[in-house]
């Protein structure tokens, strides 16, 4: 993905989220609803697991960013480490937003696949007022510019489940440097109709049950 190319959107054109309680809401990181389990952790959002991986060598942090309850006060505690982020996060920050899609995408299959799937072919756009590199941002009542790349990968994640879901089903661990949640290595994520075949080949009892932190 050309990360650096601005873009120009038609409004009229286009299918665009800012708040989670419009219509396309659920396509941001922030909408409530679509819980993750990773590690046998809950996590209530898609923004709370993506501002955690920011710091794998620090699970305190992360383990305060995923008690948070709303995602945006996730977002919010975050912001005092940031200085402190992986050294390498400006290079694979976009390679973990798209595996914390995919795992969106695995939790809560029916709701978020039909979606992104009911955006047709239409681009995608995260409408925000100040940030034009995730989204893009309104110019006048008819234009939004802006890098887009948050939009870019539902876009990409929408072609693959158009294209092949199956492959969508499980999510290989990102290789990079300490992919690490609470101090554990991020394994192979299972969609939970995989991890109960999983369960009754290996003649255990059933699918574990998961509080949040
Ligand atoms: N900046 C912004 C949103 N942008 C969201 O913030 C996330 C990226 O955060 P970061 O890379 O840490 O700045 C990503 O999920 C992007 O969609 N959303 C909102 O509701 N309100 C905001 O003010």
């Amino acid at each position: 993905m050309s990360e650096t190319q601005i873009r120009t959107y038609h409004t009229k054109d286009v299918v665009r989220f800012r708040k989670t309680t419009e219509e396309f809401g659920g396509l941001s990181n922030m909408a409530p609803g679509f819980p993750i389990v990773v590690l046998g952790h809950r996590i209530r959002t898609s923004e709370a697991l993506y501002q955690a991986c920011r710091f794998p060598h620090l699970p305190e942090v992360q383990k305060m960013i995923l008690s948070e309850g709303s995602p945006m006060t996730a977002k919010m505690r975050s912001k005092p480490f940031r200085k402190d982020s992986r050294p390498d996060w400006d290079d694979v920050r976009v390679k973990v937003m798209k595996w914390c899609l995919r795992v969106k995408l695995v939790y809560n299959w029916r709701k978020f696949s039909e979606l992104l799937l009911s955006t047709g072919d239409r681009p995608i756009v995260e409408d925000s007022r100040k940030d034009g590199y995730w989204g893009a941002m309104p110019q006048d009542a008819d234009t939004l510019n802006g890098q887009n790349v948050l939009g870019r990968l539902l876009m990409d994640l929408r072609r693959k489940l158009q294209e092949d879901p199956e492959a969508l089903r499980s999510i290989p661990p990102l290789q990079i440097r300490n992919f690490l949640l609470l101090g554990e290595p991020i394994p192979m994520i299972m969609s939970p109709r995989q991890q109960e075949v999983a369960l009754v080949r290996s003649d255990d009892e059933g699918p574990a049950q998961h509080a949040f932190l």
